[in-house]
């Protein structure tokens, strides 16, 4: 339904995003992840016409939308990271005013307020003002604000970046069952993979401005099906050791954090005799080893050379 061909942009000749190429099909749940800087909110701001793309066409149903942003705008909904509401009026104050942008009055009106606002937990709380809400709260109205015109699409710039626990499951819940319940397809970017694995049906890596893998959870955890992740604690853990383990025979990552490394090495690579013998070597000892099935972080940083949040 809403797909971007070879989509670019560059600011004074750095390239943000390079032919970035990704679709929604109708009803789908998708996640685009990646570490800060790798090109989601341009992509996302592209889409929800915000910003021009340099280079490339954003598609609805398979009609070039580049020149006709209304077209987009109609079946859009765009939660930006960015909490944009005026402090000073109320929830629903500014509701109603999101609400007359989109041409809705009356009855209507008062309708998809109350639908919103219930939609996103803060019913009771409509009369409250702003700048008195918590960071979360804020960010709900916000999501309320986007729904007002039933979009078909939403798009959620990192909603649950920097608030409260509560406030993050509420607008994880209002997610899956607009998507569940209501049909909205959804495009959800995040630095939290857990948020992703649980909204979404299929996820679209990104770094460095470019989508360095896309599919389903189980395609994606099928790029480590040859290796094991290792975690090993150790009594002492320096720099010469961490680069003996990185430079040893089927290691593709090694990661490390105060005592504890994470290996992600190929399976049947010998890994806990050679690494016996390396602690032996540097009289250090090897007070934990276990190996776990990967996870879609340990791909992604197969892929990045990064965690998420580095
Ligand atoms: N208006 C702008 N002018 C110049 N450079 C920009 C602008 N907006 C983004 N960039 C650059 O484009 C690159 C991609 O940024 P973008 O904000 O899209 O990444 P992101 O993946 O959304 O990161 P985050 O998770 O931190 O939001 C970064 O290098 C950023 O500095």
């Amino acid at each position: 339904m809403l797909e971007t061909v070879d989509l670019s942009k560059s600011f004074k000749g750095n390239k943000a995003v390079q032919n970035v190429n990704l679709y929604l099909d109708q009803g789908e749940s998708v996640g685009l992840l990646g570490p800060n800087g790798a090109g989601k909110s341009t992509t996302i701001s592209m889409m929800s016409t915000l910003l021009k793309p340099t280079s490339g066409e954003i598609k609805l149903n398979g009609a070039n939308t580049l020149g006709k942003p209304d077209e987009l705008r109609k079946v859009l909904g765009v939660v930006p990271q960015e909490i944009a509401l005026y402090q000073e009026l109320s929830a629903y104050e500014n509701l109603r005013f999101f609400g007359s942008i989109y041409n809705l009055k009356g009855q209507k009106l008062e309708k998809r307020i109350q639908d919103a606002l219930e939609m996103v937990g803060l019913k009771d709380r409509q009369k409250g003002i702003v700048k008195t809400f918590s960071g979360g709260m804020k960010r709900r109205i916000n999501i309320a604000a986007a729904l007002l015109h039933e979009p078909e699409i939403l798009i959620l710039d990192e909603p649950t970046v920097g608030i409260d626990p509560q406030s993050r499951n509420h607008i994880l819940e209002t997610v899956k069952n607009l998507n569940k319940e209501k049909g909205t397809t959804i495009l959800y970017t995040s630095h939290y993979m857990e948020e992703v694995e649980q909204l979404c049906d299929r996820l679209y890596i990104m770094d460095h401005g470019a989508v360095i893998a896309a599919g389903t959870k189980l395609e994606l955890l099928s790029i480590l099906s040859s290796e094991d992740t290792n975690k090993v604690e150790l009594n002492h853990l320096d720099e010469s050791f961490i680069q003996e383990v990185k430079d040893m025979e089927g290691i593709s990552k090694v990661e490390a954090s105060n005592l504890q490394l994470k290996i992600i090495a190929k399976k049947g690579s010998n890994l806990i005799s050679n690494l016996v013998h390396l602690a032996e070597k540097h009289h250090v000892q090897i007070v934990n080893f276990h190996t776990e099935t990967p996870s879609l972080e340990d791909v992604f940083l197969h892929l990045t050379g990064r965690t998420l949040r580095d």
